[in-house]
């Protein structure tokens, strides 16, 4: 069946959003038609090119960042930070996998999000829940919870805005973010982390800031490179009236680039088959995201794989897998020996967060530290025993002091404290430092 950019408006919709003004979603789609790309198509080859060298296993993704980006965060110093985390945790992951880092964030644009259920219940009241700044805003009010199809127009304006600065910090302002010595290694002072392990981190820290002394004493031209910054952006494409209307032919290229972001991915709860957002994603040129939980049923995947890239193109899949630490050895394993033995080309990614979210007694979603470790841990494993290997890793963090999620540092009673998320647990600046660290542990002893 032919694909065209309404193809998906055919398809049954999942998550789909309940505008109640045809005319005005219309309006604000012809707008955004005529408004400039946030990407190019040069800079989704490119990252197509990276994504088809860590399929070969010579490059890694790191890919980070907020669960729901909000309007209300796009200030400098929450982007810095977010940066800053990512930038320090691929250094961690290029020493330990001595191998590039691709760096992902989930930023400019990851204003979207699919919900377990549609309502909300307060108090007796049943509202719309909230679906990201993308579509509504978080106030337990009708108004605020209608979907409101301006905000398309708020959300492109603010990842505009991000993505201006990243730019800017990527092409220079960066520099000292590079030495180990400006990083807080507070996590290293915890009276529950083992000696042996505090002096391994310590010494990375070191070893890292010495291998980064030494590429600047090479010379004028390496400080330039080192000063440069590669980063791409992703998010989920779950408002199709949003991607569709930024999606348009370039010249002198092939068929039609997503221009929104560079890595769109399809969430778990969205990739039916034949419903709309396989539709759409199958018709562009981007690599495209899928998200996997433990329920998928290897056969198909290998249908939805095909359906995504007939042609088995390199680089143009990240299979990400989100199982979950209790059903990661039973639930990634047939996956991963279906897909190998199909000859389906995909890069392997963990994303250790969406299969381990729990509520506390008081209501409060969190993640455990132990788990995502676990999950990442496993995940290597499963890959190993399989004759595959895991490419990637993907997180929801922040640059910033907050307490979402349990362990590396935190307790359930710290939680009050800066639960700042609209929607899921984020490891903060110190757990993701740390997380990086205990992965690129692993990855040391692994290859011993
Ligand atoms: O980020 C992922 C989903 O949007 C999120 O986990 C859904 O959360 P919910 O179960 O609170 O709707
Ligand atoms: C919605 C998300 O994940 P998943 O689709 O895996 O549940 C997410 O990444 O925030
Ligand atoms: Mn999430």
């Amino acid at each position: 069946m032919s694909w065209h950019i309404d193809s998906w408006k055919d398809r049954p919709h999942a998550q789909e959003i309940a505008y109640d003004d045809a005319d005005s979603v219309q309006s604000v789609v012809s707008k955004l038609r005529q408004l400039p790309p946030l990407v190019t198509s040069w800079e989704v080859e490119r990252l197509k090119q990276h994504i088809a060298e860590a399929q070969e296993g010579k490059r890694f993704l790191l890919q980070g960042g907020d669960c729901a980006e909000t309007l209300a965060d796009c200030q400098p110093g929450i982007i810095t930070n977010k940066l800053k985390i990512l930038l320090q945790m691929s250094l961690v992951l290029v020493h330990a996998a001595k191998k590039p880092v691709v760096r992902v964030g989930r930023l400019a644009g990851q204003y979207a999000k699919p919900r377990s259920k549609a309502t909300e219940e307060r108090d007796g009241l049943s509202l719309p829940s909230y679906f990201g700044d993308l579509v509504n805003r978080p106030e337990f009010t009708a108004e605020a919870r209608r979907a409101d199809p301006r905000a398309m127009l708020d959300a492109y304006g603010h990842s505009a805005l991000t993505l201006n600065f990243v730019r800017s910090l990527s092409a220079g302002g960066f520099a000292d973010l590079h030495h180990p010595e400006y990083w807080d290694l507070a996590f290293l002072s915890r009276a529950d982390l083992p000696l042996a392990l505090r002096e391994e981190y310590i010494q990375t820290s070191h070893r890292l800031s010495e291998a980064l002394r030494f590429m600047e004493a090479l010379g004028e031209t390496t400080v330039d490179e080192l000063t440069r910054v590669e980063f791409f952006t992703s998010h989920e494409g779950l408002n199709l009236h949003y991607e569709s209307a930024q999606t348009r032919r370039v010249p002198r290229r092939e068929g039609h680039y997503l221009l929104t972001t560079h890595l769109p991915w399809i969430g778990e709860r969205t990739r039916e088959i034949d419903g709309a957002h396989v539709e759409f994603f199958r018709g562009i040129q981007n690599v495209v995201g899928v998200k996997l939980g433990p329920k998928v049923d290897p056969k198909d995947a290998i249908r939805l794989f095909s359906r995504l890239n007939p042609e088995n193109e390199a680089g143009k899949l990240v299979a990400i897998t989100r199982m979950g630490a209790a059903h990661v050895q039973q639930s990634l394993a047939p996956l991963v020996d279906a897909v190998r033995n199909a000859g389906i080309r995909v890069l392997w990614v963990c994303d250790p967060m969406h299969g381990n979210t729990k509520s506390t007694n008081s209501g409060l979603k969190t993640r455990s530290f132990d788990d995502i470790l676990f999950e990442i841990e496993q995940s290597f494993a499963v890959h190993h025993d399989s004759g595959t290997f895991l490419g990637g890793v993907h997180f929801e963090l922040t640059g910033d002091d907050v307490t979402e999620c349990i362990g590396g540092g935190l307790t359930e009673e710290d939680l009050d404290k800066n639960y700042a998320s609209v929607c899921d647990p984020r490891l903060n600046y110190r757990q993701a430092l740390e997380m990086a660290f205990r992965v690129g542990q692993w990855m040391g002893k692994r290859r011993k």
